[in-house]
This record gives C-alpha cells, structure tokens and sequence, in this order.
C-alpha cells in the first residue's frame, strides 16, 4: 500500500526525470493555478462523498485530494519538510 511519503518521492522523481508518459509531469508543468483549481475540486468532492456517498467513494475521494495537494507543492518546488514543519 502507497504512503503519503512514498507517492510524493515517486511523483517527485517522475517530475525530476521529465518522464513523458507521467500525468504528473503534465500537471505540474500546466502551472499553480491549474494545480490549485485541481485541489478546490478534490476537496469539494471529498466533502460531498463524505455527506452523501459511503466510505469507500469518500475514501477514494480522498486519496485524490492528497494527490492533487501533492501535484501543488511539486508545482510550487515545496518538499515534504517544508510542510511538515509546521504539522
Ligand atoms: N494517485 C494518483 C491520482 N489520483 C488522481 N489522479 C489523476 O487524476 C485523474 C482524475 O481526476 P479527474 O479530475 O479526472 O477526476 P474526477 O473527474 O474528479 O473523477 P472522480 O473524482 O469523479 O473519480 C485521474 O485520471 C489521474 O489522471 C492520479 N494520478 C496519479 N496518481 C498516483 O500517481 C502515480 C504517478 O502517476 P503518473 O504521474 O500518471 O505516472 C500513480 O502511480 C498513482 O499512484
């Protein structure tokens, strides 16, 4: 099973290598402004699942929101330890 960790060091290598084939590639390239609408909508559709879907819709929600959160920081050059200095 992924981690956070781990997605963000296996998305983070993807950008750092170019990889064409890479949909994260493509979506940080396509800028903070697309990446932050992208959160907005996750977040918004997290929220939703959770007050009218189950748990596994809102689960997987989720796990998209955490994607996208992940595509803004590489977006915007912040690293895992920029964030969670101040967890
Ligand atoms: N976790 C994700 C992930 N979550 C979402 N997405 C992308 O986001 C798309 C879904 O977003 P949409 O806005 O189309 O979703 P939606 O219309 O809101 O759909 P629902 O929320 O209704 O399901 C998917 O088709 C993927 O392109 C993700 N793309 C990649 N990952 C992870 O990132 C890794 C690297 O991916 P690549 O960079 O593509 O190689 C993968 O192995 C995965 O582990």
């Amino acid at each position: 099973m992924k981690t956070f960790d781990a997605l963000f060091a296996e998305l983070s290598a993807k950008v750092t290598a170019g990889d064409p084939a890479s949909g994260t590639v493509t979506a940080v390239r396509d800028g903070v402004h697309a990446a932050g609408k992208k959160v907005v909508e996750e977040a918004a559709e997290s929220w939703m699942a959770a007050e009218h879907e189950g748990p596994e819709r809102t689960a997987e929600e989720i796990s998209q929101l955490l994607y996208r959160v992940q595509v803004l920081m590489l977006a915007r050059g912040l690293t895992l330890d920029d964030v969670y200095t101040h967890l």
